[in-house]
């Protein structure tokens, strides 16, 4: 924050950078920090690594004698801890100088890991609510240290001073803030108490706040220096949830479960608890009651030694497992410069593997003995739990039997379908199932509706945990070599009307056969598949444009086109009328209202071509019904 005299240095000297603070906090406000609200975070950080840096020199002194005080009245914000301290030269080196950390420097950098900060910047967002910073600080490491006074000022300025120890009668620091007018909704104490539970619920080292007005726990007054603030009500009165004991393991899940649903707001459908001694993470995860679109993230609360730091962190997780949200309390997990995301190191692959590898371990627990829980979570998260399997051969092997799947027997799973059907059939397209789904399972044949994302592909990996079942693609020939033939004079009789129909649907690439299905009510069954239809687009296109460039290109992809079929069922009454009909127009024009029917019936839209037949042939029927009454 020193800015050197520029005018005063000689010609040609080295300069240094100067540092418009203004700015710089500008930058943190709008680019870094999501609200102002964290000058309270960075204040309780600063708190707790002066509190691990004083264990460090005094590992022997009891767990709760050193801890945090904070006092909010409306007119003030302190932060007093009874953490390490500063003497006169930390505080010029590490409070006076933008982006120096004593957590960094040389001689800890082996602890590094020990501090939640290290970039030396987290002070200055307490220039988001005031324009002063007002530290008193007295050293740790120096029994007789003189205490040492700092303010720091928004316009880049600052003072220090040295005062007797008994300005502060204990080691320790305390920062205070006079709150600028406009930012009441930060400082207010009710707010200052709501974040202070917010950010430092978990803290392993006692926290209290006080109002000011002496309720409530509270105590002391807002005057001065070190050590007047009371009692004041605690702010963390109870260890993390994981970490306190439970009569029963019924309890301790049901307190979870308890602690998962105030954190997230909904009940969830189960509870994982989490722990990795290596990083020294413990923690939860809870299983969202309800489906998510694929692919949507959900920020996991992160809390490292205690201190919350990121409530989006998604980092921890790998991209599938989007139907838990976790809250976890890590020793060793480094957070960027801003604390709401995670620093993508070695340390946090590893957790992430971790904590995937216990979530697959839950579900793998819940196949083999917890139908119940398992079916509850499949019917909420199927989707999610396909889009897994597809990629990991060992969700797969638990969990593709389980996994619901549209099929001619409705909606069941593989394992089920498979029982019934060894010979499992499976469509590309929604549109080919609705097709074919109510006469290939008339004529005894198993399909299933392969054409959501992932069906397909999961289906056609069956044989590889169900070795007696086989699965094969449905395609128009395999159904219509399962549908009964008509017997041969019944096919003699037909043939005139057969060819006519051809004809007449030629320009469709569409063939015309006779065969018999149930149920008798459907006339016609138009089978044809989506790529057969591309292709006979293709080369339609190459007809159209043979010689030219776009001829030459399109005629060099064209494949074999598989042909449409338009099959007639022998056991309707109409189109054993039809196929009757000697008169060559009226035959032409039933076998094309019959093939516009089929088609609409298909459900997949229409090509213009086949609008205008059906209209066409409709009037034409029409005309000649009206032309038989007259
Ligand atoms: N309560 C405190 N007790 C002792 N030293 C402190 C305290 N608060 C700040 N400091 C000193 O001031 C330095 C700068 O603090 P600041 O919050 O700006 O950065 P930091 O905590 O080191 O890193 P980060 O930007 O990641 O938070 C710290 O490294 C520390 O040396």
């Amino acid at each position: 924050m020193t800015l050197p005299d520029a005018a005063a240095t000689p010609a040609g000297a080295d300069r240094t950078f100067q540092v418009d603070l203004r700015g710089l906090v500008d930058l943190l406000s709008h680019h870094l920090y999501s609200s102002p609200r964290v000058y309270l975070r960075e204040l309780l950080q600063n708190a707790v690594d002066a509190l691990t840096a004083r264990r460090g020199l005094e590992p022997g002194a009891p767990a709760d004698v050193f801890g945090i005080r904070l006092y909010a009245d409306g007119s003030v914000v302190r932060v007093e801890d009874d953490g390490v301290g500063l003497t006169e030269a930390d505080v010029h080196t590490f409070l006076a100088t933008i982006g120096r950390s004593s957590k960094r420097a040389d001689r800890i950098a082996e602890q590094r890991g020990d501090f939640i900060g290290q970039f030396g910047i987290g002070l200055l967002s307490c220039f988001l609510v005031a324009d002063e910073i007002h530290v008193l600080s007295r050293s740790a490491r120096t029994p007789d240290a003189r205490a040492v006074e700092w303010r720091g000022r928004g316009d880049g300025s600052y003072t220090v001073r040295t005062l007797p120890a008994s300005a502060r009668p204990r080691p320790g620091t305390t920062v205070t803030l006079t709150p600028r007018a406009d930012t009441g909704e930060w400082t207010r104490p009710a707010q200052v108490h709501a974040l202070a539970r917010h950010f430092g619920s978990l803290l392993r080292h006692p926290v209290t706040f006080d109002d000011g007005t002496g309720g409530a726990g509270g105590a002391g007054g807002p005057g001065g220096a070190a050590g007047t603030g009371g009692p004041g009500a605690s702010v963390n009165p109870e260890p993390a949830p994981w970490a306190r004991t439970y009569p029963t393991p019924g309890a301790r899940s049901r307190a979870l479960a308890a602690y998962g649903e105030g954190v997230f707001g909904f009940k969830p459908l189960d509870t994982i608890e989490l722990d990795l001694p290596a990083v020294g993470l413990k923690g939860i995860a809870c299983v969202l009651p309800e489906a998510v679109p694929a692919g949507r993230r959900h920020g996991h609360r992160v809390h490292v030694k205690g201190m919350l730091l990121s409530e989006r962190a998604e980092e921890i997780l790998p991209e599938w497992a989007f139907f838990v949200r976790c809250v976890v309390d890590a020793e060793s997990l480094r957070p960027t410069a801003s604390r709401e995301a995670l620093y993508e190191d070695d340390t946090l692959a590893a957790v992430r593997d971790a904590l995937a590898e216990r979530l697959r371990a839950w579900i793998a627990r819940a196949a083999a003995s917890d139908p119940d829980l398992l079916a509850r979570f499949l019917q909420a998260h199927h989707l999610a739990v396909k889009s897994l399997a597809v990629h990991d051969d060992e969700i797969l092997r638990m969990l593709l039997p389980w996994l619901p799947f549209e099929t001619t027997d409705g909606h069941t799973t593989l394992d089920e379908f498979a029982r019934t059907h060894r010979t499992v059939l499976v469509t590309s397209s929604v549109e080919e199932f609705r097709q074919v789904a109510a006469i290939a399972s008339a004529a005894g044949l198993g399909v299933v509706n392969g054409g959501y994302t992932y069906d397909r592909e999961l289906v056609h990996r069956l044989p590889e945990i169900r070795s007696e079942v086989s699965v094969a693609d449905l395609d128009p020939a395999t159904l219509t070599a399962h549908l009964d033939p008509v017997d041969r004079e019944t096919e003699l009789a037909a043939t005139a009307y057969l060819a006519r129909a051809r004809d007449a649907l030629a320009v469709f690439d569409c063939d015309v056969a006779l065969r018999t299905f149930q149920p008798a009510s459907a006339p016609a069954l138009l089978v044809d598949s989506r790529e057969a239809r591309h292709e006979r687009t293709r080369s339609q296109l190459a007809r159209e444009q043979e010689g030219g460039l776009w001829g030459d290109i399109l005629g060099a992809l064209r494949q074999e086109a598989p042909r449409a079929q338009l099959i007639l069922n022998q056991l309707n009454p109409l189109v054993r009328t039809a196929v009757a009909i000697d008169e060559p127009e009226l035959a032409r024009t039933s076998a094309e209202a019959l093939y516009g029917q089929a088609a609409l019936l298909s459900r997949r839209p229409l090509r213009p071509a086949e609008s205008s037949l059906i209209n066409r042939s409709f009037l034409d029927l029409l005309a000649h019904a009206l032309r038989k009454d007259s």
